[in-house]
């Protein structure tokens, strides 16, 4: 991408020279007089932000896009010469992922536009759940109408319940109208099933999601097959429930994907594998041959690991106000990655090499004798204990994973399609945004606490600076909790009290400042128009992102230090994929919910009140003794604050729906805000 590569690199080389320009400031200014204490946190949090900076600007040094040929792949390749696919899915609770989803992600994977018996699917059930078995050979009755459906009319969206929603690929096809209403009803009477079981408790019943016996079913019949006709055939599908036991860790998604690898080893041994999370369903059934131009590329198949397509959603609102859609990871720093070493495995919508996860696998010293004596006589499952696989030490398996792979010289690819290839749940509710953030970057710390730190881990490899400052720069994230928590609280205190931080308004010195605000809010809203998205998303973005790096990341430090010292155990909350009606239209307005948990919430009232109190007051007082001049640069931070968290303040004092802030947390926000002014008097007067 020639012309983001230029704007990419002049920006961040001037930026650089501002950047300088203003530690030099700072740290000259120190000799002249000694700083105090609240201009130390500042700059401290200054130095932070540019660190940060400066890695981001590995993702933007050499963006990259590309483009597929299936239908080239397919005049060289013989279809029967295709490499055989095992699609992994993982699903863990039956309340949050509703098994009539999964459902629909099975039979999209089924469905896929791939020799049948080249494909196997594999669910994970990590809730040990009796109604998900049972939705799977629901699915599986479902899929000898489904498919052979698909086949004939030439189906693009093969996930049935969009597919009813959209038909969007609707046309007149002999007996396609009848074909569609027969299909219909069966959908119907199987969403009946499933909702029968589901209010006869077999969800209750059947499940003890943390204490189970393990159970491998493969869900076919077998006279099938052999009988029918190429246009019914059906790919296995295979349900995996492991066994689990509280006292043994059973590591999450990770350790599913490795019990997934396991048994599909010993049934189909596919040389890909395609892993998607119960949500994400193919929403381009011709996804598995766009990959496969990668992975049968004679030039790049050697070093490819695997090839990542984004996380799309099929729940998107127009007003997206919590970047439910991850706008700057998969449409940034993706492509920027890719014109690198290749994107960061992204936990689902990825099509892996299977013998890159064995990586390095037979460990030198094994005792096989001794893994006989507890596994009993088979050499093939003792062999497979050997994986290397997916990696625990982090609850973002994916991350370390991928890191892994990149340090080991492997390479990805970011392919991103015209037509979405899988489409997932996005969060649409502010509490759960904000709690997903918190796993994660939980999980990127988990990783900096390690000892695969990628600031430090495998110097010598072969991955370039660039491709590890983009590694570096994730795990460190977490850390924009201090400059930003700083940034909330102490310019606005000094500026109550006249303490200036900032050059006068009217010096040249002060141009520096803004000419390094002016240029980033300009390069953002850049960014912005050039991925397409309209100029409110640059507005809405800011807003999100200060309230994740308040809370997500705050609550992510916080739980990855007490992690570190065992003092929390670790945990995998599955995120939420139902969502209530109320929920649904908030969103969909683009109005904030803000029926949020007391720990999200009170934070973020509790700094706007601050900032409101200290803007007036402090505005007021500057204009009054004259300091106008020297506070302006405080008396600014505060109002941009205010500007961008306006819905905040909306909705502690004007709304009046469900979705208002409760006021018990307004006052409860108010004494705080009290109290840190008293408490920030007391240090700053003294
Ligand atoms: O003990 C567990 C917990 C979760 N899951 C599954 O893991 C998947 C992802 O969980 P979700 O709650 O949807 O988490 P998200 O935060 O939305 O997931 C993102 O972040 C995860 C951690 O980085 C990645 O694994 C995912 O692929 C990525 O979509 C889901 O299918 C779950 O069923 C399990 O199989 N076992
Ligand atoms: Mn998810």
């Amino acid at each position: 991408m020639k012309k983001s590569t230029v704007i990419n690199r002049s920006y961040a080389i001037l930026q650089s020279i501002a950047i300088s320009s203003m530690i030099f400031y700072r740290v000259s200014s120190f000799h002249h007089s000694t700083p105090s204490f609240p201009l130390l946190l500042v700059f401290a949090s200054e130095l932070i932000l540019s660190f940060l900076w400066l890695l981001g600007q590995a993702y933007l040094w050499r963006p990259f896009t590309r483009e597929t040929f299936p239908d080239r792949l397919m005049l060289r390749e013989k279809t029967d010469q295709l490499p055989g696919i095992d699609v992994f899915i993982c699903t863990a609770d039956p309340e949050k992922e509703p098994p009539l989803e999964v459902m629909n992600t099975v039979l999209s994977a089924m469905a896929m536009d791939y020799p049948t018996e080249k494909l196997s699917v594999y669910v994970s059930d990590d809730g040990g759940c009796a109604l998900t078995l049972y939705a799977m050979r629901e699915a599986w009755e479902f899929g000898r109408y489904w498919l052979p459906f698909c086949r004939r009319f030439g189906i693009k969206t093969r996930c049935p319940k969009l597919y009813f929603s959209r038909y969007d690929d609707d046309f007149a096809g002999r007996g396609y109208e009848e074909a569609k209403e027969i299909i219909k009803l069966k959908y119907k009477l199987l969403e009946e099933h499933v909702k029968k079981a589901e209010s006869n408790g077999e969800i209750i019943r059947g499940r003890n999601s943390k204490n189970h016996p393990a159970h491998v079913e493969v869900i076919e019949d077998e006279s099938h097959n052999t009988t029918s006709s190429s246009e019914a055939k059906m790919p296995r599908l295979v349900y995996v429930c492991r066994e689990k036991k509280p006292s043994v860790p059973h590591h999450f998604k990770a350790g599913a994907l490795n019990v997934l690898l396991r048994v599909s080893n010993m049934i189909s041994n596919a040389p890909y594998v395609l892993v998607l999370d119960c949500d994400m369903r193919c929403n381009d059934p011709s996804s598995a041959k766009q990959a496969m131009c990668f992975h049968l590329d004679p030039k790049i198949s050697p070093n490819l690991a695997f090839v990542q397509f984004p996380q799309m959603f099929h729940n998107l609102s127009n007003m997206d106000i919590y970047d439910g859609k991850l706008r700057s990871v998969f449409s940034v720093k993706w492509p920027g990655m890719d014109g690198l070493q290749g994107p960061m495995l992204s936990g689902t919508g990825f099509y892996m090499k299977r013998m890159a996860l064995y990586g390095d696998i037979v460990q030198k010293d094994t005792d096989f004798t001794l893994l006989k004596h507890y596994l009993g006589p088979s050499n093939v499952l003792v062999k497979s204990l050997n994986y290397v696989g997916f990696l625990y030490n982090s609850v973002i398996e994916d991350y370390l994973t991928g890191f892994t792979l990149h340090s080991k010289g492997w390479k990805s690819v970011f392919y991103n399609p015209p037509r979405p290839a899988f489409l997932g749940t996005a969060t649409t509710k502010l509490n759960d945004t904000l709690l997903q953030g918190a796993r994660w970057n939980c999980g990127a710390l988990q990783v900096t606490f390690s000892r695969l730190c990628p600031l430090f881990h495998r110097l010598t490899s072969k991955m370039s600076l660039l491709q590890r400052m983009c590694y570096v720069y994730l795990s460190f994230q977490p850390l924009y909790f201090f400059p930003m928590w700083c940034l909330a609280t102490i310019p606005q205190l000094c500026l109550l009290h006249a303490i200036p931080l900032y050059p006068k308004a009217s010096s040249s010195l002060f141009m520096v400042f803004s000419y390094i605000f002016t240029m980033s809010q300009l390069k953002h809203l850049e960014e912005v128009l050039s991925t397409g998205d309209p100029i409110r998303t640059w507005w809405d973005e800011q807003r999100i992102w200060t309230m994740k790096a308040i809370i997500s990341y705050t609550i992510g430090t916080m739980n990855a230090v007490l992690k570190c010292f065992g003092l929390k155990e670790a945990n995998f909350v599955p995120t939420n994929k139902v969502a209530n009606d109320e929920q649904i239209m908030f969103y969909q307005k683009g109005l904030f919910n803000f029926r949020a948990s007391t720990i999200v919430l009170v934070p973020l009232v509790t700094l706007v009140t601050l900032n409101i109190i200290c803007f007036v007051a402090g505005a007021v007082r500057s204009i009054v003794d004259g300091s106008f001049d020297a506070m302006f640069g405080q008396i600014f931070i505060s109002f941009y604050v205010l500007a961008v968290h306006y819905p905040l303040i909306d909705g502690m004092i004007l709304r009046k729906d469900e979705g208002w802030v409760p006021t018990s947390v307004t006052m409860l926000s108010f004494a705080i805000s009290i109290l840190v002014l008293c408490f920030g008097s007391l240090i700053l007067l003294s």
